[in-house]
């Protein structure tokens, strides 16, 4: 589908859509469990891809108010859910009966072939061109370290993967550096061994925020998992941690069987950028949803707000409410939080004066080099970047932003964070692979439309 989308003066309120991240720890979470409610949980590309490999594994996720579950395996429409009844699996993943597709989700695939690591027989994991793309290497080895058969089937430590148990347990090192998914699939998988899991980091950790989104829903599963400094001391969270452990023989149980799923602060930046580019002038652009979590991507709040755009978020309310203002650059270090790099990256474009995002290397193994992909397409509106291994500069003084043809590049980020920039872009702009928002937000376009969005759908486009 492409989308082309007008300059337009946006104005009411947005609701954020839940979490991807915590969406998927908790539908793997129940399945470890003996069943358990996901209230308002992301129902997206990603996220049912975790759900069919829970029901793989010999569970099944269905809509909570359907009373039945769906048949084991089977992918029921989970659409509009408002609570997933998930039977789990209780800590011993059942042999698979098919190919686990993981479609485009890199954390279903890191997350899952932990978990198939547990289950005494073989599992086969793959996903789209994209995701066979993405770097298993450091997760495979790892499992390998631990006494599990794990393999690229390729040899270069992509997916297709096969992986065949059972996990005992026992310590092992990774590099923090490529991807903290391996963390958390170690943690989540290791609670359930016999031995529990050690885990030292050969690099420092990037991304460390969405471990600490993986301490706080075990803790909230009743599951002990501890961040541990040089000297094998407790830490209190994920930042400057030298490893991980998590006691094994543990048993998943959420408090009184339900997990409540908190809004998505990666989908709040697009909505926040927008209101910090196009909102009516003199009124605010409001977001329901944003209440505080462990995830680091809250940080867009502040970063939109040393842009120079008025924000208040009341964080009891769980609302944000943003003016537009002329913005100006600033330097960001997106270490902890790669997924805002599109957004700042469209914002830098709109702003003047020079916006650099540091520390940015770990961003080029997402659905695409996001990197690239924004320096290239941005460039395609009439922006200035210069790219670098590790950081992107935009010259937002020196671009001009015009309507132009861009490739959402297959990635749900890309796509948002273009349309962004279309807001204030002269012209028209058209995003080729519009439809991709459904891996993380499936009514991107239907909010932003909602809001007084300039925007059609050409559904027959690429
Ligand atoms: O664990 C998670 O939910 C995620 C971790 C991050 O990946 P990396 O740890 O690979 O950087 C992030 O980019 C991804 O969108 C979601
Ligand atoms: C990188 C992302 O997700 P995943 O790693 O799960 O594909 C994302 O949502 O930006």
């Amino acid at each position: 589908m492409d989308v082309h989308v007008t300059r337009s003066t946006l104005r009411g309120t947005a609701r954020a859509p839940p979490s991807k991240s915590y969406t998927h720890r908790a539908l793997l979470a129940a399945g470890y469990s003996d069943g358990a409610t996901v209230e308002s949980p992301l129902v997206s590309a990603d996220t049912r891809a975790t759900a069919r490999a829970v029901g793989a594994f010999g569970g099944s996720v269905a809509p909570a108010d359907d009373g039945a579950a769906a048949a084991d395996g089977a992918d029921p429409d989970l659409a509009d859910a408002d609570a997933l009844a998930v039977e789990g699996f209780g800590g011993r993943p059942a042999v698979p009966d098919d190919v686990i597709d993981c479609a485009n989700s890199g954390t279903t695939m890191r997350l899952v072939t932990a978990a198939a690591a547990l289950a005494d027989g073989t599992t086969v994991l793959t996903g789209d061109g994209s995701l066979r793309s993405r770097p298993q290497g450091p997760l495979l080895d790892a499992l390998g370290d631990l006494g599990v058969r794990a393999e690229s089937t390729r040899s270069n430590g992509r997916a297709p993967l096969v992986v065949a148990g059972p996990l005992a347990g026992g310590e092992v090192a990774i590099p923090g550096d490529v991807s903290s998914q391996y963390v958390t699939a170690l943690l989540m998988a290791g609670a359930v061994t016999d031995e529990g899991v050690e885990v030292d980091l050969t690099t420092p950790l990037k991304s460390a925020p969405y471990v600490d989104i993986t301490l706080e829903l075990l803790a909230d599963f009743g599951v002990e998992a501890t961040p541990v400094d040089g000297t094998g001391d407790p830490l209190d969270g994920a930042a400057g941690a030298a490893g991980f452990a998590v006691p094994g023989g543990q048993t998943y149980a959420p408090s009184d069987g339900t997990y409540a799923v908190p809004g998505d602060f990666s989908s709040i930046s697009y909505l926040l950028g927008a209101g910090a580019v196009a909102a009516a002038p003199g009124e605010s652009l409001r977001i329901e949803g944003a209440r505080p979590s462990a995830q680091g991507d809250a940080a867009i709040v502040d970063i939109v707000e040393r842009m120079g755009a008025p924000v208040e978020w009341d964080r009891e309310a769980g609302e944000i409410a943003v003016e537009r203002a002329a913005l100006s650059g600033v330097t960001v270090d997106v270490g902890d939080t790669p997924d805002l790099l599109p957004t700042i990256a469209a914002l830098g474009a709109v702003a003047d004066g020079e916006t650099r995002i540091e520390n940015c290397e770990h961003v080029r193994y997402k659905e695409t080099d996001r990197v690239s992909a924004m320096a290239e397409e941005l460039e395609a509106m009439g922006a200035a970047t210069t790219e670098e291994p590790d950081v992107l500069t935009i010259h937002g003084s020196e671009s001009d932003l015009r309507g132009a043809t861009v490739d959402g590049r297959g990635d749900h980020r890309i796509v948002m964070a273009l349309s962004i920039a279309a807001l204030d872009a002269e012209g028209t702009t058209t995003v080729r692979g519009a439809e991709h928002v459904d891996v993380s937000f499936p009514g991107f376009f239907d909010a932003m439309a909602d809001l007084g969005m300039d925007v059609e759908r050409d559904e027959a486009g690429e």
